[in-house]
């Protein structure tokens, strides 16, 4: 079809001036299967691109040129420039997300042709000029976000009976908010010099009228005609109001918190997925208290639906996740997870965090921040739902569970122990995966590393999980490490050095090869730990005991175990200026598989059927005993 055709050349030319190395769209297929793009009809009627690494300015004859497009979705690039001449063309856009770039200049013109938009968010970029009364024209608009750029002056009368969602915030705009907008809660114009409204009173204006609209609603030359009867009537009333609204509080506390709860529970969409999780998979049959939940997100004004990070992850919506079944995965410190299987077969783990005090603008910071942390060995975040009560994340689900359950717990879909290629594999997917993080900064860090945050996935590739979670919740409930991961110099959870983070990881090493859970094992000794433990095991020449019997058959493979057990006390080393960096850590641990990758053919070619037999089955070779000797001083702290 020419259309399409046209649409094809449109996103083609797109790819050659932003998106070079970032798009693997192939000129030769149609654009509809390409990633990203969405088609109905024919024709393109959607880019989604959230933080694809998107490079520079859009010219025109690109975006403009998709005359179907209904959104656009480029969100958390570095893209910059003004926005398009020519995107005025799009005359059927509904939706445009464009937060998260370096955009500048105005705001265009041509927008505000674009009678159709119901969404747009152009936050978090470097727009400058004046907020104009253009927007008046968008009569459907329900979201208009442009906090965190550079609009000044004062924000125009807007009259937009749809608008729910709105923020100005950190804009040096000035002047007094209009009446149409006094309807919204004073988040939405933090960090401007405006006032009025939510704000509270303007300098010089009067303070009987600022902050009620039904007052002013009535027209400016009625505010000063109040009599003074008057005011003292709705000041009196005011007080009454509270007063009744007060006694009625307490009445509401004494009759029992607990039901106060259940009713608040009821109305959240997580606690949906909580009352049909109860630990076992139920049918997925939308339930009518899904419904109420989703009716209740929908209305509350708040986050009306999940926000996707990623493209391509956009198939469900809140809807979908509330029908979902629902399957408790297990309660951790920031709150519960759960395994959702959505209805169209796929499935998602889903954590409701229980702490919920971090603001709004606050935490769609810190989500962003973890978006842009993006390596294969950490556990994608898909999407996330925000309101003033729910915080839900939803993450790719992994599915072969954590570590600390296949090493502790019973193996589940697991058939047969983790092997030593495995178990080395796993030590370097997480090692890499916390070095990713550390290369964010010197102050970045995971700030809780542990086994049940080591994911696995079918081909035992591993994924740490929860990072950039430690920033989400508020400090006083961030606990230190789970019991045993935890460096002796850590006591202010707020402050998990890099190097704190390599002791845990050092444990967690320790884990693997004793296959002991530094959490459980020891807590009947006081004073001891993983490390301590290993150290005085190995002192004191029982070092066969120190491995997980499952690894002693490795006779041939018995260097490089003790070399990562050296890793693991280096890493475990009670002075942080000992412990070597993580990037340190990924180099050995890759040359320790590359050196038992050597030795493994070597005894391959001397005695390949009895190495064959080793690695192949399933049966435990009989034990044989370690020689303390051939760790001799290779173990000290
Ligand atoms: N994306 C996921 N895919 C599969 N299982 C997951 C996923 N995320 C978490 N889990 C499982 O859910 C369980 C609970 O996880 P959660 O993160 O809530 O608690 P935790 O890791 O035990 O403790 P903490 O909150 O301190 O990290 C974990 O044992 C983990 O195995």
């Amino acid at each position: 079809a020419p259309d399409l055709e046209a649409d094809r050349a449109a996103l083609l030319a797109f790819q050659a001036a932003v998106g070079r190395g970032a798009l693997p769209w192939n000129g030769s297929a149609t654009p509809c299967s390409w990633v990203g793009v969405i088609c109905h009809g024919g024709r393109v009627t959607g880019i989604r691109l959230p933080a694809t690494g998107l490079v520079g300015e859009i010219p025109a004859g690109t975006v403009g040129n998709l005359t179907a497009l209904q959104l656009v979705s480029l969100r958390l690039n570095a893209l910059s420039g003004p926005l398009p001449p020519d995107l005025a063309d799009c005359k059927e856009l509904r939706m445009v997300y464009l937060q998260g770039n370096r955009f500048s200049g105005a705001i265009p013109a041509g927008l505000f042709s674009l009678d159709k938009l119901v969404r747009v968010n152009l936050a978090t970029n470097n727009f400058t000029g004046g907020i104009s009364s253009g927007f008046n024209n968008l009569t459907r608009l329900e979201m208009l976000y442009l906090e965190r750029n550079r609009l000044s002056g004062e924000i125009p009368d807007l009259d937009l009976p749809m608008l729910v969602q709105f923020n100005v915030s950190f804009n040096p705009l000035n002047g007094s908010i209009p009446v149409g907008l006094r309807r919204i809660s004073s988040d939405a114009f933090l960090g401007t010099g405006l006032c009025g409204g939510p704000l509270g009173t303007c300098p010089g204006e009067n303070s009987s009228t600022s902050p009620a609209p039904v007052l002013n609603a009535s027209g400016g030359s009625e505010k000063n005609k109040l009599s003074g009867g008057a005011i003292a009537g709705i000041v009196i009333g005011a007080v009454v109001g509270l007063m009744i609204v007060a006694a009625l509080f307490i009445i509401l506390c004494r009759r029992g918190g607990g039901s106060r709860m259940a009713a608040a529970g009821r109305k959240s969409p997580e606690s949906v997925m909580a009352l049909r999780g109860n630990g076992a998979v139920e049918n997925g049959n939308a339930a009518p208290a899904a419904a109420a939940a989703a009716a209740a997100a929908r209305g509350s004004g708040y986050g009306k639906s999940l926000v996707f990070l990623r493209p391509g992850t956009d198939v469900y919506d809140l809807e979908d996740l509330l029908r979902a079944s629902a399957e408790v995965l297990g309660k951790g410190t920031t709150g519960t997870t759960y395994k959702a299987m959505l209805e169209m077969g796929m499935a998602v783990a889903v954590k409701r965090l229980k702490d919920v005090n971090l603001p709004e603008g606050e935490f769609w910071e810190k989500v962003e921040a973890i978006v842009a942390m993006d390596h294969r060995n950490l556990v994608p975040l898909q999407a996330f739902y925000c309101s003033k009560d729910e915080r839900l994340l939803v993450y790719d689900y992994i599915p072969m569970g954590s570590l600390s359950s296949i090493l502790h717990g019973n193996r589940g879909a697991l058939q047969t122990p983790l092997d030593w290629e495995t178990r080395s594999g796993i030590a370097l997917d997480a090692a890499r995966g916390i070095e990713y993080i550390h290369s964010m900064g010197p102050g970045v860090s995971h700030g809780n590393i542990k086994s049940s945050n080591i994911l696995l996935d079918k081909s035992f590739e591993a994924h740490v999980s929860d990072h950039g979670l430690a920033n989400l919740v508020s400090p006083s409930t961030t606990p230190c490490h789970a019991a045993g991961y935890c460096a002796p110099e850590v006591t202010d959870a707020r402050r998990v050095s890099q190097k704190a983070e390599v002791y845990s990881f050092g444990v967690l090493l320790l884990e693997l090869l004793t296959g002991r859970s530094p959490t459980q094992a020891f807590h009947d000794e006081e004073g001891t730990n993983l490390p301590k433990w290993v150290r005085s095991v190995v002192r004191e020449d029982w070092i066969s005991e120190v491995f997980d019997l499952e690894l002693l058959r490795y006779q041939n493979l018995k260097e490089e175990m003790v070399q990562l057990l050296q890793l693991a006390i280096d890493c475990a080393a009670r002075y942080p200026d000992k412990r070597p960096s993580m990037s340190e850590v990924v180099i050995r641990i890759e040359e320790i598989r590359r050196s038992s990758l050597a030795s493994t053919k070597r005894s391959h070619h001397q005695d390949h059927h009895a190495i064959d037999d080793m690695l192949m089955t399933n049966h435990l070779n009989p034990l044989i005993p370690l020689r303390s000797s051939d760790f001799t001083a290779l173990i000290l702290d």
